[in-house]
């Protein structure tokens, strides 16, 4: 869009300091930072807010999850009565629980308190710091939504507009009408047969999550399970998923589907052993998401719709004049993982707090304000987002957990460093041995040799989640091992995972 574009000259109906395009956890954290130091600031949301996460995600996706381990975790104790299945129907209404029936009133509550203005429809760049909302279906009876109104912000438009699902072009696929995450995570009627197609982390969490609620699941991976973890870990996740009954077919490429007289769908693969099918009652795509940048109008500040917009460590934009255009979260393309948008979320709304906000000039210093001569602030520092390089962390919630933080053994030697990785068997831990009779897990550290320290941990396991905070320490922290040599675990803890690490490293 051009400067003589009739928006760009309008008078905007309402101006705040800073706009935040995307009401999701990432924005919400965004928001709350930035308003801190006086700054009045807008969220601008589309749905609900509290985002994917919220209400078709992490939450009502865990939900679904924890029954099936909480019934593993009791059937490997002796003595304790576990019912021989899942009742659906009280995991469905506990879900429905967690997601608060999908009504967002408890998240807009929460923005009234931190005095935060909440503006409904759908945001679109029309020019600098200029933001037109409209609603998100121009055709729906929309009787409770504004009209089309702009909105503009004196400093800053911070985007935070998350991720979307992508659909292959698989012949015949769109056809056998496939769910995304969301239908599978909001189900309401659980199918008899369900085929997952992708192993990553929503293929295997819900491959998971579906034989627990009773269908026949088949999960069709083109490469290894969760391609980017430990192999090890992979390989226990298809361990996992077939001991519970899941149809693991790895190293398959779906050619075509065709829907079934029925509503079921056929889908036809080529795989190491030649051409084969699979069908099933229901269809889950979990082929990965992309950022949503499509319709949030960044063709007007030059960018490209579509791509993820590139952060600096700032998250401000680049290739953007002007420092007012910042992003977090799943649409920046670093991480998509609600803690690490969060973590973002709170660095970039402190640069913006210290920016643009009533703070001591030194402040605004250190968080970058001041122009070409700016100082770019230190790693580490609460205003960069230094973790997102070396120490992302991430949870699978599948049986076995994975767990993992900072580098596998594979990328740091890529990134050239000198490494040496450990594994311990946690079922010999007698913390292991307690939790679950025939504990099986795996704990392992990647070590740089040269600095001696972690740089890379993953622990594979019943409760493996729990684990992951010390590693995310050690790292964070660059604590040398002959310092964690002094980080005594208690008897009897599957922490004591730690002591056995080191001493099979040789301390
Ligand atoms: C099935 C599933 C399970 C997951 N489980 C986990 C988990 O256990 N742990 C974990 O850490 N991560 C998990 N994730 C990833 C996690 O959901 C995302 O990383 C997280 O939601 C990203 O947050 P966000 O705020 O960036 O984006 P979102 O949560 O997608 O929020 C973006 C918000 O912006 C709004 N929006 C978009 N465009 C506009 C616009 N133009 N105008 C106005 N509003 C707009 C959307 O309506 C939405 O509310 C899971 C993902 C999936 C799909
Ligand atoms: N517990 C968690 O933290 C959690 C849970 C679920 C999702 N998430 C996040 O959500 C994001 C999306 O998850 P996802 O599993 O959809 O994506 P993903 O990127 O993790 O996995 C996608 C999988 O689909 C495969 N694939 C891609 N195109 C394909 C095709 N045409 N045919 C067959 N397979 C294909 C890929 O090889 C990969 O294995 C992830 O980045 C993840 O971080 C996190």
């Amino acid at each position: 869009m051009s400067s003589s574009d009739p928006r760009t000259q309008a008078t905007p109906d309402e101006t705040f300091d800073v706009i935040v395009i995307g009401g999701g956890p990432v924005g919400e954290n965004a928001a709350d930072r930035a308003s801190r130091t006086g700054l009045s600031v807008a969220v601008v949301e589309a749905e609900l807010v509290g985002g994917e996460c919220s209400y078709w995600a992490c939450m009502p996706s865990k939900a679904l999850l924890r029954p099936g381990a909480a019934l593993a975790a009791a059937r490997a104790v002796p003595g304790v009565e576990a019912s021989p299945t899942l009742d659906p129907a009280p995991i469905l209404a506990r879900r429905d629980e967690m997601v608060s029936h999908w009504d967002d009133s408890g998240q807009v509550q929460w923005l009234d308190g931190a005095g935060i203005s909440l503006v409904r429809g759908l945001g679109r760049l029309v020019g600098p710091r200029l933001v037109e909302v409209s609603p998100e279906d121009p055709d729906a009876d929309v009787d409770d939504l504004p009209a089309t109104r702009l909105i503009a912000a004196r400093h800053a438009v911070i985007v935070a507009t998350g991720s979307v699902p992508v659909l292959p072009d698989t012949p015949g696929l769109a056809e056998t009408d496939p769910w995304s995450s969301r239908e599978a995570t909001s189900v309401q009627d659980v199918p008899a047969s369900l085929v997952v197609v992708g192993g990553g982390v929503v293929g295997v969490e819900m491959a998971t999550a579906f034989t627990d609620l009773g269908s026949k699941v088949t999960l069709l991976s083109r490469g290894r399970l969760l391609g980017r973890s430990e192999p090890f870990a992979s390989e226990a996740v298809a361990t996992g998923l077939r001991s519970i009954g899941v149809d693991v077919r790895l190293g398959v490429s779906v050619t075509g589907a065709t829907s079934l007289p029925d509503g079921g769908a056929r889908l036809a693969y080529d795989g190491p052993q030649g051409k084969g099918w699979v069908a099933g009652a229901q269809v889950l795509v979990a082929t990965g998401r992309v950022p949503r940048t499509g319709d949030l109008g960044v063709e007007v500040v030059g960018l490209e719709p579509g791509k993820a917009l590139a952060v600096d460590d700032q998250l401000e934009v680049q290739g953007v004049e002007g420092g007012w255009l910042f992003a977090c979260g799943d649409v920046t393309g670093r991480v998509a993982t609600t803690h690490q948008g969060k973590y973002e979320g709170r660095v970039v709304g402190d640069v913006v707090a210290a920016r643009f906000g009533k703070v001591r000039p030194e402040e605004a210093r250190a968080a970058g304000a001041g122009g070409a001569a700016r100082e770019v602030p230190e790693p580490w520092s609460r205003y960069a987002a230094t973790a997102d390089h070396g120490a992302r962390t991430q949870v699978v919630f599948t049986r076995p957990e994975v767990a993992s933080v900072g580098s596998t053994e594979a990328e740091a030697k890529k990134a050239g460093l000198p490494v040496r990785a450990v594994q311990y068997k946690l079922g010999s831990v007698s913390g292991a041995v307690l939790v679950a009779e025939g504990y099986e897990g795996t704990a392992q550290i990647v070590v740089d040799t040269e600095r001696q320290v972690i740089v890379g941990a993953t622990f594979v396991g019943p409760d493996a989640a729990e684990m992951l905070h010390a590693a995310t320490i050690a790292i964070v922290g660059q604590v040398p091992l002959a310092r964690l040599w002094h980080a005594v675990p208690a008897y009897p803890t599957i922490s004591e995972v730690w002591l056995r690490l080191l001493e099979t490293y040789g301390l």
